[in-house]
């Protein structure tokens, strides 16, 4: 997720897409379905802001997506719609179960965006499903198992169900995230 008044957010997020690309394929044979085929989404956040202050347009934000293989695109304002996180969550576990993926582990970019993900890009915040129990409880996993250090929580999800996982970490005191901001994207092979 980056912020549209934000250019330096935005183009984090091709970074971190490479270290999502890079943590599947280091982790591909633990991984297995787990999450080697979660889709990932790009969201431009902060939707209201008026025009002067925005930095990034949704065409750059699309275009952007199709060059990362992402199997969305979505402009949202946790500002003016707070059930906007919870539906964007819903909308994964959706595109999830349905096996709409985009680029998967994103190996292909721009080249593998180009293909079935295309037609999935151009979503809007109104594609986006109803508030429900399943996003919420979605939403409070994705918290607890989540991380910038690279590092995948794969022992909490097996554990335990979504609501339970939500649950203890809500009431655990949650160590400070260790954050990896060495990895940069210069010399890095084109097809990432
Ligand atoms: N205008 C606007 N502001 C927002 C929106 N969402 C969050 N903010 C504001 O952005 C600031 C940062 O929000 P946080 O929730 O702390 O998010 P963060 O990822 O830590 O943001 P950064 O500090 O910018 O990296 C706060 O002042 C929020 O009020 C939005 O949709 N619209």
């Amino acid at each position: 997720m980056y912020a549209v008044t934000d250019q330096c957010s935005f183009d984090e997020c091709a970074r971190l897409r490479f270290l999502i690309s890079h943590a599947r394929r280091r982790h591909r044979p633990r991984l297995k379905d787990a999450c080697s085929d979660a889709p990932v989404l790009l969201l431009g956040n902060k939707s209201e802001a008026p025009a002067p202050e925005r930095m990034v347009t949704a065409a750059e934000g699309r275009r952007r997506a199709r060059e990362l293989a992402c199997a969305a695109f979505l402009e949202v304002s946790v500002r003016e719609n707070a059930e906007a996180g919870a539906a964007v969550f819903a909308l994964v576990a959706r595109l999830w179960r349905s096996g709409a993926s985009g680029g998967g582990s994103g190996g292909g970019g721009a080249a593998g965006a180009s293909g079935s993900g295309g037609a999935r890009l151009q979503r809007s915040s109104s594609d986006l499903p109803p508030e429900s129990a399943t996003a919420a409880a979605l939403a409070g996993t994705f918290r607890a198992r989540a991380g910038t250090d690279g590092q995948l929580q794969l022992a909490a999800r097996r554990a335990a169900p979504a609501a339970a996982a939500a649950a203890s970490a809500a009431s655990q005191p949650q160590p400070p995230p260790r954050r990896r901001m060495s990895m940069s994207m210069r010399g890095s092979p084109p097809g990432f």
